[in-house]
């Protein structure tokens, strides 16, 4: 493992879930502080993709890595903080909000040692970012949605993770909760965190963001720029709104490059 390594990498990813190929020959490489959105419609694979770099789904073909090491034989998880999709945080028995961020620092500080004054900072830190601290004593399973999407947020801040994957961060958060968020990525950016967010609304990480990547049916489309002139390799952005579409003839400019087999009739992957 290198510092100068990918943070995290594929190689000719394949995914064959069922009998579906649902990863066609991916292959990118996240450099450490990019701030990387993965942009597609329903179903091209964005989730897969994630859960594939970090070993949740197994390959039938090519390679993952994360800091260099492939990663089936990473170890070094307290570097990574990740955030499901449409999880929820209630875990089933009476947590409090403090103790399931608490958890976030276990992989840091080991199971069998008690919380630190550092873990508790950490702790209260990830809470205020995601302003829960009021919360903190209530028990998660009464909180909405929403809000237990922020705990799992403040969860993975707790770990302070060189790389912090998520996974539509911003589903069914309201716009106030979108613009704190935003503020934490910014300071997360300010500290060298590389970000993998997957998103459909891109919202107010607009500007934070560094790089992005299309997928459509399991192949990456695009892999670059933002959104230059608001084209996002057969998307384009929606500067006002910041949703992204995937209809060519919808381009502000009238011209498009990069078109996705699949382009014609509009298909918007906004929800
Ligand atoms: N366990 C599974 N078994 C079979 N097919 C699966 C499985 N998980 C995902 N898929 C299929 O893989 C494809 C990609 O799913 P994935 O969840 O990665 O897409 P996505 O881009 O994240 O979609 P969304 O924007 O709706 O979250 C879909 O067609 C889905 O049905």
């Amino acid at each position: 493992m290198t510092e100068s390594a990918p943070v995290a990498a594929a190689e000719h990813a394949t995914v064959v879930l069922g009998e579906r190929p649902v990863l066609r020959d991916v292959s990118l490489s996240v450099t450490a502080g990019e701030v990387v959105a993965l942009l597609g419609s329903n179903g091209s694979g964005k989730s897969t993709l994630v859960r594939t770099l970090l070993g949740l789904v197994p390959l039938s073909g090519g390679s993952v890595s994360l800091f260099g090491t492939p990663t089936a034989r990473f170890g070094d998880w307290q570097r990574i903080g990740y955030v499901p999709q449409r999880a929820g945080a209630a875990t089933g028995v009476p947590a409090t909000v403090r103790e399931v961020v608490t958890s976030g620092r276990l992989a840091r500080r080991g199971f069998l040692r008690f919380a630190s004054a550092a873990d508790r900072a950490a702790v209260t830190d990830a809470l205020e970012t995601v302003g829960l601290a009021e919360r903190a004593r209530e028990r998660v399973s009464t909180l909405s949605g929403g809000q237990q999407q922020r705990v799992l947020i403040a969860r993975a801040l707790a770990g302070s993770p060189d790389l912090l994957v998520l996974d539509e961060p911003n589903a069914g958060v309201d716009a106030a909760s979108q613009r704190a968020f935003a503020e934490t990525v910014e300071r997360l950016v300010e500290r060298g965190t590389t970000l993998l967010v997957v998103l459909h609304e891109v919202g107010p990480l607009a500007e934070l963001i560094t790089r992005t990547i299309v997928l459509d049916h399991g192949r990456i489309t695009h892999d670059g720029a933002p959104w230059a002139d608001g084209h996002v390799g057969g998307y384009w952005i929606d500067t006002d709104r910041h949703h992204v579409h995937g209809n060519p003839t919808a381009s502000p400019h009238g011209e498009w490059d990069g078109v996705p087999d699949h382009a014609g009739p509009a298909k918007a992957v906004n929800r």
